[in-house]
């Protein structure tokens, strides 16, 4: 038996529900492996009506999911009220979403699945729904943790060789400097380069890192955090052994010739990171949270509203995050 993939399936009034489904539809096109979705079935199916797609939606668990797959979508049922309304968030679906994500999570700890797919959410609409995260990444981390203190997630986002992370995520960016540390950083650095052996198979990881200032402080006259922070952490790892470069001034740094001599680049901050990656490759990147215990991967883009329920959204990224889960996964293949 092969284990499937688990898809949450994100956000109801989004696009998530509209690629999970031509994900299937075109699963043969794609070498796709067997994948389950945590989704309200009524809803998906619905969405699979609106959207014109013919095949059948499997109610099954996830230990059936592999056997179910060539004749129908399995489909993992959560409860709730999910309404078909594409691009209008209703706060009814908020419990589902975020129950999907849990129950996904929960069926790959517990080693029914191989690796967590989601499709994107909308936060603001979960909060009324108690979601108290940032985001995917840190949930994630807390529901991996199972009570105990989460271990620091880090958020990657790739496309072929080129990989960025930002050190701090979804903050406002007035708190950014106060949130980098020597500590934060090294942590950071740390995860990446060791998940950039075990996950992405590359054997000796030459890290770069961005400063915070233009320039990267210009020795200082635009700013310190270059050399107060930034640099000292990475002496630290240097002299540890690790092949990191830094900081670098972020406006050259990804100037393809440099780019390229890097297994990953931190960014101090979120757009720093994903503004180059999501200009050169929105169609096709894939976000892939880094530090967990279980593989979790994602399209790099958003809920696209405006898309959704009209068959306009490519799938592209959904497919590389599906892919990018199953070659990190290839181990965990059989049950
Ligand atoms: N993994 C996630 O859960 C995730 C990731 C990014 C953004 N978000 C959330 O999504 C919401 C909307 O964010 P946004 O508007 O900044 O970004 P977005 O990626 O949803 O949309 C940006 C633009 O790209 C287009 N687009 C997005 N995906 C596309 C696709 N597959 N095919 C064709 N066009 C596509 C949209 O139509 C829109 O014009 C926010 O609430 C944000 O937090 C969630
Ligand atoms: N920062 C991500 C992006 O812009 O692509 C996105 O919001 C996803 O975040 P989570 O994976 O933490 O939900």
């Amino acid at each position: 038996m092969h284990k499937p993939l688990a898809i949450s399936m994100g956000e109801p009034a989004g696009i998530g529900p509209d690629l999970i489904l031509s994900a299937y539809a075109g699963r043969a096109e794609w070498s796709l492996p067997p994948f389950c979705v945590f989704a309200h079935r009524g809803f998906m199916q619905a969405r699979a009506e609106r959207l014109g797609f013919g095949f059948q939606l499997l109610s099954t668990t996830p230990d059936e999911a592999d056997a179910a797959f060539d004749r129908g979508l399995p489909v993992i049922d959560i409860e709730g009220m999910v309404p078909d309304h594409p691009g209008r968030i209703s706060p009814l679906s908020g419990h589902a979403v975020i129950a999907a994500i849990e129950a996904a999570v929960t069926a790959t700890l517990k080693g029914s699945c191989r690796g967590v797919v989601t499709g994107p959410i909308q936060k603001a609409a979960l909060y009324n729904a108690g979601f108290r995260h940032p985001g995917h990444t840190e949930f994630l981390a807390a529901l991996c943790a199972r009570g105990a203190a989460p271990r620091r997630p880090v958020m990657m986002l790739a496309h072929g060789g080129l990989r960025t992370v930002p050190l701090t995520i979804h903050v406002p960016l007035r708190d950014v400097p106060r949130l980098i540390t020597a500590e934060t950083l090294a942590e950071t650095l740390r995860v990446v380069h060791h998940d950039l052996r075990q996950r992405f198979g590359v054997a000796e990881p030459r890290i770069a890192v961005a400063g915070l200032n233009p320039h990267a402080g210009e020795a200082g006259s635009i700013g310190l955090e270059e050399l107060d922070l930034i640099a000292p952490a990475i002496a630290q790892l240097v002299h540890d052994g690790l092949d990191i470069v830094g900081p670098l001034p972020a406006d050259t740094l990804f100037y393809p010739p440099h780019w390229r001599t890097y297994d990953a680049v931190v960014a101090m901050y979120h757009d720093q990171a994903l503004i180059p990656i999501k200009t050169v490759a929105f169609d096709e990147a894939v976000n892939v949270t880094l530090g967990l215990p279980i593989v979790r991967t994602s399209p790099d883009h958003g809920t696209a509203l405006d898309l959704a329920g009209t068959g306009k959204a490519s799938p592209k990224s959904f497919i590389a995050a599906i892919r990018m889960a199953d070659e990190m996964t290839q181990g965990q293949d059989h049950a």
